[in-house]
Order: structure tokens, then C-alpha cells, then sequence
């Protein structure tokens, strides 16, 4: 199931990284109609839990829940149908648990939706984080270049049957030529021109991974720390 956003500003998915519930249905309400859903990461889903989660999801937005699984293929599938029930729109696994997990979180994610009665999941698998360049890789015992490790771990996925993987935008390229058509691309590491790196260290503009080839671009700091957030990511939507 790909990911097909219709206009610009529909493949903007914001990250609330807080561990305020309230905060973050407040944010996700100024910022409706200006992208196309809200990031629930591990900050926020560890301290608010499926409340919090739900918090945010009365306002409407469509949220990609980036809990990153990465376990044995048993135990991410039975994470998988702990939070169908939320019916996330996009959900993320490793693709470093593996071929066998990959296929399992896929299937289940599937399988339960159905049972559900609830829509399909995206389910996309990390590559490498944005945050790793070339040294850290050697420093955790991975000899080859970030791209080839990236586009290895991408066809991966695409073999394993998940919808797509998260990537930094400088493999975008690359991976779209190892993968099928309608692979969905998620794509941290967005800094629009000026904007504050911090801690990403594989980074593009928004308009620049959009012309790559990006189908998601996952925004944070840059909308969530300006002064007005709102404006911010129309600003970034019509940029693209
Ligand atoms: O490789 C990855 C995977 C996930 N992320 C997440 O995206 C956002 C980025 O936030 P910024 O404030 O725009 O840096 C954040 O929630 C990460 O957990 C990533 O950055 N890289």
C-alpha cells in the first residue's frame, strides 16, 4: 500500500517530540491543514501511552506512529497488534531485526487490520538513522559507505514485502533505482536553508528531497521551535 499524498503539503508529517499530551493536541490543531499528519515518536508514546495517542488523533490528523520496532520477528509482531487497535497511518520497524522479522511485521500488520476492520497500516522500515555518518557506522562495526549500506537494507525491505523504509535525503536517489515504483520513502533530516541542524547528520532541504524523490518528509524543530509554527510549515509546503 503506497503512500500517495495529493498535494505538497499532505506529504509533510510534523514530529511532536514532547511528552506533553495537551501541548501536542494544541500543536496538532494550529498545524491542521497546513501538513498532512503528526509524528508520534518514543518521547511522547513512552510518557503518554495510547492516551496520548488518541490526545492527538481527535483532531482529525491522519499520525504516523514511530515506535521503530526492533525485535525478534515474535515479539515486534505482537507489538504490531498492540497498537492496530489505534489504527496508526504509518508505523515504523527496523529493517535491522532482519528478513524474517520484516515479513512477520508486514503480514501482521495486515492480518490485524483486517480483523480490525480498521486501514491497512504503512508499515516503513529505518535504514540508517539521519544521526549516523560514515564514522559512526565504522565505530559500530559496519565497513561499508552509508549509501551502499542504505540501498542493501532498502531492497531488503522491498524483498520482505514492507511498503518502504525511512531513509536520509541524500540516499533517495540511489534507493529509488534499487526498489520498486511505489515504494514509499520517508524521509527525516529536513532542514529548510538557515534552519539549525542539531543532531541530524544527513540533511537536505525540504524542496531538495522532494525533487529526489521523497514520499513523506518528516519535519520537527524547524516548525515546532519557530515562532509560528503554523506559518512555518506553510512556508515549507510552498517551498516545495
Ligand atoms: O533516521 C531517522 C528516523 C527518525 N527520525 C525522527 O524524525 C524526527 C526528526 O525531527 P527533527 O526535529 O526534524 O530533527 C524525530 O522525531 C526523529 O525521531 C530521524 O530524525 N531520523
Amino acid at each position: 500500500m503506497p503512500f500517495e499524498p495529493k498535494t505538497p503539503a499532505e506529504r509533510i508529517f510534523c514530529a511532536l517530540d514532547t511528552t506533553d499530551p495537551a501541548a501536542a493536541a494544541a500543536l496538532a490543531a494550529k498545524l491542521k491543514g497546513t501538513v498532512g499528519g503528526i509524528k508520534l515518536g518514543l518521547e511522547y508514546y513512552c510518557s503518554t501511552g495510547a492516551d496520548g495517542f488518541k490526545a492527538v488523533a481527535q483532531t482529525g490528523m491522519p499520525i504516523f506512529l514511530d515506535l521503530k520496532f526492533h525485535d525478534i520477528p515474535n515479539t515486534v509482531a505482537g507489538a504490531i497488534r498492540a497498537v492496530a487497535p489505534l489504527a496508526p497511518k504509518i508505523l515504523t520497524i527496523h529493517t535491522q531485526g532482519g528478513p524474517e522479522m520484516m515479513r512477520r511485521a508486514a503480514a501482521t500488520a495486515a492480518e490485524e487490520a483486517a480483523r480490525l476492520g480498521v486501514e491497512r497500516p504503512v508499515v516503513v522500515a529505518v535504514t540508517i538513522l539521519t544521526s549516523l555518518d560514515g564514522r559512526d557506522l565504522n565505530a559500530i562495526g559496519v565497513d561499508h559507505a552509508v549509501d551502499d549500506q542504505v540501498v542493501r537494507l532498502a531492497a531488503l525491505a522491498d524483498e520482505c514485502g514492507v511498503d518502504g523504509i525511512v531513509c536520509s535525503p541524500k540516499e533517495i536517489r540511489l534507493v529509488r533505482a534499487a526498489t520498486r515504483e511505489d515504494f514509499t520513502l520517508v524521509v527525516p533530516g529536513i532542514r529548510p536553508a538557515g534552519s539549525a541542524v542539531g543532531d541530524q547528520k544527513r540533511v537536505m532541504t525540504p524542496k531538495e528531497a522532494v525533487d529526489a524523490g521523497a514520499s513523506v518528509l518528516v519535519i520537527g524543530r524547524p516548525i515546532t521551535e519557530a515562532a509560528d509554527p503554523a506559518a512555518a510549515a506553510k512556508a515549507i509546503a510552498a517551498s516545495l
